[in-house]
Order: structure tokens, then sequence, then C-alpha cells
């Protein structure tokens, strides 16, 4: 049985921080060009509507890439809205999250960002440390064959979810070398197709560098269109719980989800790239570990290959069972010269006490393009470096 994991973020996010970072109580209910309101009137009307369409051109926040992101700088991916079937409902089993998961559906009319702030109670009484969703919650999602048994009964889906011991770590590189190596274990096998999908990314900016559902495009070489592979994205560069605050926006961890199980269901692999750590905020109550655990996904953890990484890494796999998700291996990325002997000590240890395969130990590779130009080279020397040392056999 598993158990549910501490309130860490509870902690983190002080009631004092988080109040300083809402719109006051009494603030005005955004209109147009609001997030809530945009995402309310296309999932009222759908995307097809002439209203829908005059609210995403007056919504435009990244023309040049993503025609539908709003000025204030939001955010969901209204093309990603027809991943958003109802399959998971018609599954007959009713609600697939437990109920404190769901977020509470729009009635009618603009609604504020976040929920909890058209409450008659005080945010604060509102605000509760989060929940991990128990493993056993998810079992419901095996009947629409999204979800793949493996040896001992195991729940898992087919794909994985990527996360990191840190920021930084280079999840998206890995994420991104790894979807353009099952894409051809794949071809190699009879075909299928690697999905990747980004559900919420922060730091995205005309002038910032590429946002990570470019990276993941054009580091896998996967014949996909950037636009597709995100659902949220936010100016700052900070946690996207906050990132959302910001904006007044709210992140839906239920659609997500919903949104993710569709995208398992469109293709044979799917590659997830978390944003942050497991224990990262994305709603008042649910972190990244919630939605990899509401897709029934494993989880691979990147790291660093040097000092404090044994630490960083038991620590997110010990957090990673608590919140019931399986850890299913560790990549230590970006060892440098001189640092082989003390990456491969560590990944001893992190076999040894956490008991989760290191499946890849990959080089820092100078040259990582900074812009959208010349990845094909750097893909190459990407791909025949992590093909060396990337155990594929590990993954789903
Ligand atoms: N093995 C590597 N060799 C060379 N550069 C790398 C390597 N891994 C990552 N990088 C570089 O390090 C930076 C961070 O990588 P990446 O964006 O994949 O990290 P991340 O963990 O996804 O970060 P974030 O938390 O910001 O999403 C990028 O500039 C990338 O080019
Ligand atoms: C800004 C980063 N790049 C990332 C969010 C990082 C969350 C950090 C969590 C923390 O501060 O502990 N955003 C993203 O992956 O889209
Ligand atoms: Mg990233």
């Amino acid at each position: 049985m598993m158990t549910n994991a501490a309130p860490v973020s509870g902690r983190i996010w002080s009631k004092r921080r988080c109040n300083a970072s809402r719109p006051p109580a009494d603030a005005p209910i955004p209109t147009t060009n609001s997030a809530s309101s945009m995402e309310l009137l296309l999932f009222g009307i759908g995307l097809g509507s002439p209203l829908a369409y005059e609210v995403n051109r007056q919504t435009q926040f990244y023309p040049k890439k993503v025609p539908h992101e709003s000025k204030k700088g939001i955010y969901r991916n209204e093309i990603n809205r027809r991943f958003s079937t109802t399959a998971v409902e018609d599954s007959g089993r009713g609600d697939p999250l437990p109920s404190d998961a769901v977020e509470p559906a729009p009635s009618s009319g603009f609604r504020r960002a976040d929920a909890a702030q058209a409450s008659s109670e005080p945010v604060e009484k509102n605000f509760r440390p989060f929940r991990a969703i128990p493993f056993e919650s998810v079992s419901c999602y095996s009947e629409n064959n999204y979800v793949s048994t493996k040896e001992g009964g195991e729940l898992m889906n087919h794909g994985v979810f990527i996360t990191g011991t840190d920021a930084g770590v280079g999840m998206t590189h890995v994420a991104s070398v790894l979807a353009a190596a099952l894409q051809r274990r794949l071809d190699e096998n009879g075909g299928g197709r690697v999905g990747v999908w980004k559900p919420v990314q922060t730091g995205v900016r005309d002038e910032a560098p590429l946002p990570d559902s470019a990276k993941l495009v054009l580091g896998s070489g996967l014949p996909i269109r950037e636009s597709e592979t995100f659902s949220y994205a936010f100016p700052d560069r900070v946690v996207p719980w906050m990132a959302a605050q910001r904006i007044g926006a709210r992140i839906s961890i239920s659609q997500l989800a919903e949104e993710g199980l569709s995208r398992l269901a469109a293709c044979d692999r799917l590659v997830v790239d978390g944003a942050g750590g497991l224990a990262a905020p994305l709603t008042d109550r649910r972190v990244v570990a919630d939605l990899a655990a509401a897709l029934a996904l494993p989880v691979l953890i990147v790291a660093r290959p040097g000092i404090g990484t044994v630490n960083h890494t038991l620590l997110t796999v010990a957090y990673a069972r608590g919140a019931g998700l399986r850890p299913i291996g560790v990549v230590l990325n970006g060892y440098r010269d001189g640092q082989a002997d003390i990456m491969e000590e560590n990944a001893m240890m992190i076999e040894r006490f956490a008991d989760v395969p290191v499946i890849g130990k990959l080089p820092w590779l100078p040259g990582a393009p900074a812009s959208g130009d010349d990845w094909s080279t750097w893909r190459e020397r990407w791909a025949d470096v992590s093909s060396a040392s990337l155990d594929l056999d590990k993954l789903p």
C-alpha cells in the first residue's frame, strides 16, 4: 500500500507569500483577454465558433510561433483542447481522480483565475498543503487500454514522465534525445509513433531562450508541431503555480490529466517533460508528482553527475515513491572531463541506496544550440553519445 507524501509544498509556500502574490479579494472579475475567461469561452463554445476565433485574435501573445497566447502572458494552448476528450468520463467508472483532485468546473459567465478567490471563505482557509494522489486511485484508467500491466501486476502506462533533482539538470535535453531514441526503436520494430508533451512551461517570452516545447521538437527531430507539444505557457521563469498566480491564472490538473490520457491513447510512447522537480507546485494543492500519478506514468529522474547528486536523487526517489510513483531509472547528465570516477561512484550509491537503476550517463556535449537554427548537427552528435549510454530496455 502506497502512502501519501508529506505536505512539503505547504511549508515551502507560506500563506504570507501566497497572499502577497494573489490579486486582492475584491479585484474585479477579469473579462476578455484574461486567461480564465478565454478558457471558459473556449470550453463552453468550442474552438470552431466565430466567438472563439475572436477571442483568439484578441489574445495573441507569442504570435511568431503560437498564435493564441495573450499579451498578459498566458496561456492555455487551445490547440490541445482537441486532446481533451471525454474518454475518461466514458469509462463508466465515474470520476477518474479523487474528488478533491478535480478542480471545480466553471458554472456560468466569467470566473476569477482562482476558485479560492471566488469563494466567500478567506483564501487562507482554502489553502491546504497538497496531497499526492494515491496510485491505486488511477486504476480506473486501465479500462481505456491506456495502461499496460507490467510484471508483478504493476500499473504502468506506455510512456515516461521525465523529472529531475533540480531545475536546469537537463530534463528537456534528456527528454528530447529519449524521444528520438524511442522513435528509432519503434521504427526498427514495425513502426509506431512517439509523442512528446510539455504540460506546463514557464519562462516563455519572445526575448527569452527557446522554450522547452521548441527544444523538444528540435532536439528530438520528430515530425511534430511545437504548438501541439505544450498545454500551458507562462511568461515568468518561475515555479508553474507562481507563474500562473502572477498573471491571475490557474492551472487545471484535472484537465491536464485528461489531456495526457488522450495523448497517451494517440501514440505508442509518450515522453512527458515535467517542469522543475516532482514537488514543484502546479495548483494550490497539487504538484508535478500528482500529474505523473494521474497519468500512471513511471518517472525517469535526471540528475547531475557530481557531488550532491546522491542526496538529491535519493530525496527525489523517496518523494516519488511517497506519491505512489514508480521511479524507473536515473540518468546522470552532463559529466565533464575528470568527473567520470565520481559519477561512477555516485551511480553505484544511487543504485544501492535507492534501488533504482542508473540507465544513462551522458557527457557534457558543448555546443547546444541556443536558437532555432542548426539543430541537426547537434541532434546527431547528441543521439550518438546517448545511444551508447541509454538503456531503453528499462522503459515500458
Ligand atoms: N549533456 C549536456 N551537454 C551540453 N549541454 C547540456 C547538456 N544537458 C543540458 N545542457 C544544457 O543545459 C541547459 C539546461 O538543459 P535543459 O534545458 O535540458 O534543462 P532542464 O532540466 O530541462 O531545465 P529547466 O528546469 O529550465 O526546464 C541547456 O542550455 C542545455 O543546452
Ligand atoms: C523555470 C524552469 N525552466 C521550470 C520551472 C522550474 C521550477 C523550479 C522548482 C523550484 O524552484 O523548486 N519551468 C519549466 O520547465 O517550464
Ligand atoms: Mg526543461
